[in-house]
């Protein structure tokens, strides 16, 4: 032992005992920390099983390459129903269509809260809409939003024309490749964000508009950074938001930079507003504002409004575009399938009639193709997180309250009790021996129970009316030599990777 180190307390200068202090107070507070994480990750009694967690970090390994899919494969070792720790955050996952069920629907109340995971704290502060706890502050906004809907969007019976109207802008603006390759992605996602607008601003978003086009391009980037092995990390250890690094960063920022953006459009958009006769959702909200101005209890502020436009606006798009992106894909990859679809297009509505929901029920090959794009791709695979609002118990096991709920859709949709070969896409399984389309009962891409997606008929006549319209005027395939990855690319929603399209007017 070196003379220096052998030094005892006693001889030691006041600023070296002072140093020797702090250093043992400071390992003193990581020694706590240390025992109150490893007590946070304690599974709770009665709690599901799972697979063993690591000290700290405990099972985060799970959610970071294309978690539906492992969640899906861990559920055949430890069942249907069973647990994860993320790092102290104690959660269930999940999977098939009976479980779901049994949580979403039977115990539909119970299990429609949020989970106030820091990340999203920090977000929206629990407020708006999608985020929203369950309790007055979600049903007063989901309430103004489901009225909205009825009265500026799909409830209205001009709307689909308003639908085909932007459907006629997407179109001409392909028509302006001349059959050159191109990537459909931002011009699919500024047609489908103009539907959602026009019920929110009462107007649409020309595809110039190069603010508003940024504002989606960054919201749409925090959709792939909330599912990222940052975000997770933020939620179980929040001090690293003091770190001058990672993705989370990057979130907040684009979050910081979105809300500003939608602070000056909702200004904007509601001048000369006349009290009580709304144009739109925004008009609607500020009337329910006022309306509950003495009502202590009211959640309804003006940043509790930026909030619900923004999860409208994304929730709205990043979706269907991804569905349609999806769409276009499969189209292109089997050529005997839009053949198909041509033909059914052709002998409905021929090459000049305007498609119309009223086609709907004669074109069941369509209907089948558009449900299985959704069943197959899983544009939502793990929904989005539920929480309990009360202790509960399910299959035997305990769940207490404000446990972390993932419900794996894709398990639902891969689930091998209700779909004969789920890793083949085939649109057939959606039709019966006579080729009439049939409704499958384990099909959720819209989730089920209280929290169920709220644009879910929107979303269906979208997708329709964008799908036939683009396969009545176009054919659609892949620039020759190329084949795209098939793989989705990862966030909360499930995208293609990029990819060059060739259209060519039929
Ligand atoms: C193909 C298109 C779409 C898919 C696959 C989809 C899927 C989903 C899923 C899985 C959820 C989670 C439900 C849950 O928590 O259990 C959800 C919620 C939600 N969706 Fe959609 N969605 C689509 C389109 C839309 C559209 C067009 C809008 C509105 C413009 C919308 C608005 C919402 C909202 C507001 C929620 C939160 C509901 C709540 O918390 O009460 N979605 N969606």
């Amino acid at each position: 032992m070196s003379a220096h180190a052998a030094l005892p307390l006693f001889g030691l200068t006041p600023f070296s005992k002072l140093c020797a202090a702090l250093g043992t107070l400071l390992l003193f507070l990581l020694s706590l920390l240390l025992v109150r994480q490893l007590l946070k990750q304690r599974r709770p009694r009665g709690f599901p099983p799972g697979p063993t967690a690591l000290p700290l970090i405990g099972n985060l390994l799970s959610l970071i390459n294309e978690p539906h899919v492992l969640l899906k494969k861990q559920s055949e070792i430890y069942g249907q129903i069973y647990s994860l720790d993320l790092g102290g955050i104690s959660t269930i996952i999940v999977n098939g269509y009976d479980a779901i069920k049994e949580c979403l629907v039977r115990q539909s109340d119970i299990f429609a809260d949020r989970p106030s995971l820091p990340l999203f704290k920090k977000l929206t502060n629990m407020g708006g809409l999608l985020n929203s706890k369950f309790g007055r502050g979600w049903t007063d906004h989901r309430k103004i939003a489901v009225n909205c809907f009825r009265c500026f969007g799909p409830g209205q019976k001009d709307f689909e024309c308003k639908i085909s109207e932007e459907c006629m802008f997407f179109l001409d603006a392909i028509d302006t490749y001349k059959g050159k390759p191109f990537d459909a992605k931002w011009l699919v996602t500024n047609a489908v964000s103009n539907i959602t607008n026009l019920i929110i601003f009462g107007e649409r978003f020309t595809y110039d508009d190069k603010e508003y086009q940024h504002m989606i391009e960054i919201f749409s980037e925090n959709i792939e950074l909330a599912a990222s092995v940052w975000a997770f990390l933020y939620n179980a250890f929040p001090w690293i938001g003091i770190l001058p690094f990672g993705k989370h960063k990057r979130l907040f920022k684009n979050a910081a930079e979105v809300y500003d953006f939608l602070q000056k459009i909702i200004q904007r958009f509601s001048q000369n507003r006349t009290s009580q006769k709304p144009r739109h959702l925004i008009d609607s909200y500020l009337d329910e504002l006022e309306n509950n101005m003495n009502d202590p209890e009211s959640s309804l502020s003006t940043e509790n409004l930026i909030f619900t436009v923004g999860e409208l606006i994304i929730a709205g798009t990043e979706t269907t575009t991804n569905a349609l992106r999806w769409a276009i894909l499969y189209m292109a990859l089997y050529p005997n399938i839009q053949e198909k679809v041509h033909q059914e297009i052709d002998s409905i509505m021929g090459k000049n009639q305007i498609p119309s929901l009223e086609h709907k029920p004669q074109m069941p090959y369509t209907e089948a193709v558009l449900h299985e794009v959704l069943r197959f791709c899983n544009i939502a695979p793990l929904g989005i997180f539920h929480a309990t609002a009360k202790n509960t118990i399910v299959r035997g096991y305990s769940i207490p309250k404000g446990t972390t709920v993932i419900t794996n859709l894709y398990s639902v949709h891969f689930d091998e009790k209700y779909w004969s070969t789920p890793h083949v896409f085939c649109p057939e399984r959606f039709l019966d021996s006579n080729k009439q389309f049939v409704k499958k009962e384990a099909f959720v891409p819209f989730s089920i129970g209280r929290r169920n997606c709220l644009g879910e008929k929107l979303a269906r006549m979208e997708l329709f009316l964008f799908f036939t319209m683009l396969l009545q005027r176009f054919h659609l395939h892949f620039p020759p030599g190329t084949i795209p990855n098939l793989k989705p690319k990862m966030g909360m929603t499930l995208q293609p990777y990029p990819y060059l399209i060739s259209v060519e007017r039929r």
